[in-house]
This record gives structure tokens, C-alpha cells and sequence, in this order.
């Protein structure tokens, strides 16, 4: 149970990756600050980060389940927590999606937007109202920088990202006047299970409905570029929890926060041309004529980070 001045922060999906290594960074928090409510959808997924935990479980720490598309399981969660009081909600659960547009059933475009939009605002409707009638609160969303910028073959997932920064956007202004905070925190590519089910993935499927060409493009094309970029920009989920504790600590937290300066310019390009074209053009050149030179390329996008545009990036330093 939280002691006094604690705040309560509850966190979703708990049993790897980011949400894992936020909850145990605030947990092992030298002044216990936190009292952390980790949560999953399935508990007995609960080792890894009891092992990680270590001593805090049962002191700053403790666990739930909650599986984010059921409405069911997220009231019955939001009921055991102590007067339903949460200080800091951050919604972390999510899944990717990544193929040939053709071969993915609607069924499955669902899913992705089941998880990562519903499953936040079923989050934030149930958690919001006491927000707000206390004028206090921080509400954190995990988003992606491909919910600014839309990457080739991730067109779902990017949507349902695009989804969450929209509907944030909109709602941080009403918080505004509640006094309830709301930050949404961008990063790049991050080495966690999410990379490895991709891959996974990836390798049994055998795009069913894309022509050969796409799948050609898809697989040759797009596949070792995007093992390339996460082998030379991707960080660590330790890097993404330490940008979430200075968003929770910061006396005027940013709303937008991406966490990798490396991958600014990539969403920059769409800032500096409102059309979008550069930003179509330079991911067309990127991909298709430079694929090979990928290396290059992000050598000559890390030129380009400059001093302003690194400023604009949280830093987990
Ligand atoms: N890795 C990356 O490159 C990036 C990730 N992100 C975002 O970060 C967040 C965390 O992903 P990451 O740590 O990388 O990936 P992981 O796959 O390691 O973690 C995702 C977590 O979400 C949980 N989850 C999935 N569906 C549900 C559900 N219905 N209810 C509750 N929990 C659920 C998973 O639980 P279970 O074990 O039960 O499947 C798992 O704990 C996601 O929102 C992702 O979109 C953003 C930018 C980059
Ligand atoms: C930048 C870039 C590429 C790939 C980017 C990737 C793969 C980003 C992954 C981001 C993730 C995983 C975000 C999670 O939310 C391409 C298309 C290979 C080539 C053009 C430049």
C-alpha cells in the first residue's frame, strides 16, 4: 500500500519491455517516491519482472492484472486499486504490425487498434473522472515517433499511433483546465520483444493476397533496412524509462517528448514542408535508392541533427 506523499502510478503492461523497465526504475527509486502498481494481462507472465523487482515487490511495488481490451477486467483493476487513486497513469500496453497491407485481414487491423487506441482510452475513462475532481494528476501516453511520422509497411500501426496523438491533443486541453497533466512520449526504434515478434512474425508468414512485387519490396527491400535502423538508432527500454521518469518529475512537463535525437530528423522532414512531399520523397530515396548505403544515409541524417533539433528531444541522460 502507498505511504503518505507517495504517488501511485499505474502502468500497463508490465510483463516485458518498457512498461517492465519503467515499473522497477520507479520502484527502486532511492527516496520512494513511487508506490508502483505494475500491471498484465496475464500473471503468470510475472517472473521477469519479479526477478528484476527484487525486494521492491511488496513494498513499492505490487501487481495486477488488466488485459486492456476488456472493459471488465479494466474496472475491476481500477476498483482494487485503494480509493482508486492514482497520481501517474501511463498506458505502455501495446502491439505492432507490420506487412504488405493486402495481406492482413481487417480482423487483425482491428486487434492493433483494440490494444493501442481503445485500450487507452478505456484506460483514461476510467481513470479520468477522479483526475479530475481532485485537479491533480498525470496522465502518460506511450506513442511512437511513427505517430507523427508513418513508416512504409507499418501503415496500421502508425494509424493507430496517429489515432492516439489526435486524441490526446484534443483532450490535453480540457485536462489543462482540471489541472490533470498529459505527455505522450515518441520513441524510435527500441530493442524490447516488440522487435523480436516482428521478426518472428516475419518469418513464418508468407503474405497471402500481395503480389510478388510487394512482397519482393517487403521482404528485400524494407525488411534488412529496417533490421539496419534498429541496429544503428535503436535504444534501450532502460533508455525509454529513464525519459519517462524526467517526464513524471519535470515541474512543467513537455505534452510531445520523443526520446531519440538520432530519429528527429526523420520526423523534422515533415515539419520543415507542409505538403508532406519531402517527407514522401526523402522515405522513397531512403528506401529504394539508398537501401543498400542505409549506413550512409543515417551517417548523413545524424549531420543534420542538429543542436536545435536535439534539443527537442528528451534525453534518458
Ligand atoms: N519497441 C519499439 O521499437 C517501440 C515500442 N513503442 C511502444 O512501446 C510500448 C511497449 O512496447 P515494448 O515494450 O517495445 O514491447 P513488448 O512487446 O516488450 O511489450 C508490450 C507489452 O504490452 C502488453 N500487452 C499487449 N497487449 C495487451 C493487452 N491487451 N492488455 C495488457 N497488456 C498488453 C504485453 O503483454 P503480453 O506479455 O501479455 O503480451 C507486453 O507486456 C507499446 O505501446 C509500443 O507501441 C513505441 C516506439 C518504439
Ligand atoms: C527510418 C527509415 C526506415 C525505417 C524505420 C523504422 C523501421 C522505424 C521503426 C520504428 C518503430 C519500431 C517504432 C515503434 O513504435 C526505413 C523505412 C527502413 C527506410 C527509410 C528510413
Amino acid at each position: 500500500m502507498a505511504t503518505v506523499g507517495q504517488k501511485v502510478v499505474l502502468i500497463t503492461g508490465c510483463s516485458s519491455g518498457i512498461g517492465l523497465k519503467i515499473a522497477v526504475l520507479l520502484a527502486k527509486d532511492e527516496n520512494q517516491r513511487y508506490h508502483v502498481i505494475a500491471t498484465m494481462r496475464d500473471l503468470k507472465r510475472k517472473d521477469k519482472l519479479l526477478e528484476a523487482a527484487g525486494d521492491t515487490y511488496g513494498k513499492t511495488l505490487s501487481l495486477l492484472t488488466l488485459d486492456v481490451c476488456s472493459e471488465e477486467s479494466v474496472k475491476q483493476c481500477i476498483n482494487n486499486v485503494k480509493d482508486r487513486h492514482i497520481d501517474v497513469l501511463i498506458n505502455n500496453a501495446g502491439i505492432g504490425l507490420v506487412g504488405p497491407l493486402e495481406s492482413i485481414g481487417i480482423d487483425e487491423m482491428k486487434k492493433v487498434f483494440e490494444t493501442n487506441f481503445f485500450g487507452v482510452i478505456r484506460m483514461i475513462k476510467e481513470v479520468m473522472p477522479d483526475m479530475k475532481k481532485r485537479r491533480s494528476g498525470h496522465i502518460i501516453v506511450m506513442s511512437s515517433a511513427m505517430g507523427l511520422q508513418g513508416v512504409v509497411f507499418n501503415d496500421v500501426y502508425a494509424a493507430s499511433k496517429f489515432a492516439m496523438e489526435g486524441f490526446c491533443e484534443s483532450l490535453a486541453v480540457q485536462l489543462l483546465k482540471f489541472h490533470v497533466k498529459m505527455s505522450m512520449i515518441e520513441p524510435g526504434p527500441v530493442h524490447t520483444e516488440f522487435e523480436m515478434k516482428m521478426l518472428e512474425d516475419v518469418s513464418q508468414k508468407e503474405y497471402p493476397g500481395a503480389d510478388p512485387d510487394t512482397v519482393h519490396y517487403f521482404k528485400k527491400v524494407y525488411l534488412p533496412s529496417s533490421v539496419d535502423i534498429f541496429q544503428t538508432l535503436g535504444q534501450t527500454p532502460d533508455d525509454i524509462a529513464k525519459c519517462t521518469k524526467k517526464v513524471i518529475e519535470a515541474s512543467s512537463p513537455r505534452f510531445r517528448n520523443l526520446t531519440n535525437p538520432l530519429y528527429t530528423p526523420i520526423v523534422a522532414l515533415k515539419m520543415a514542408d507542409e505538403t508532406g512531399g519531402l517527407s514522401v520523397n526523402a522515405f522513397y530515396h531512403l528506401l529504394f535508392n539508398l537501401g543498400g548505403l542505409m549506413h550512409i544515409s543515417m551517417t548523413v541524417l545524424r549531420w543534420m541533427t542538429c543542436g536545435c533539433l536535439r534539443s527537442r528531444t528528451i534525453s534518458p541522460n
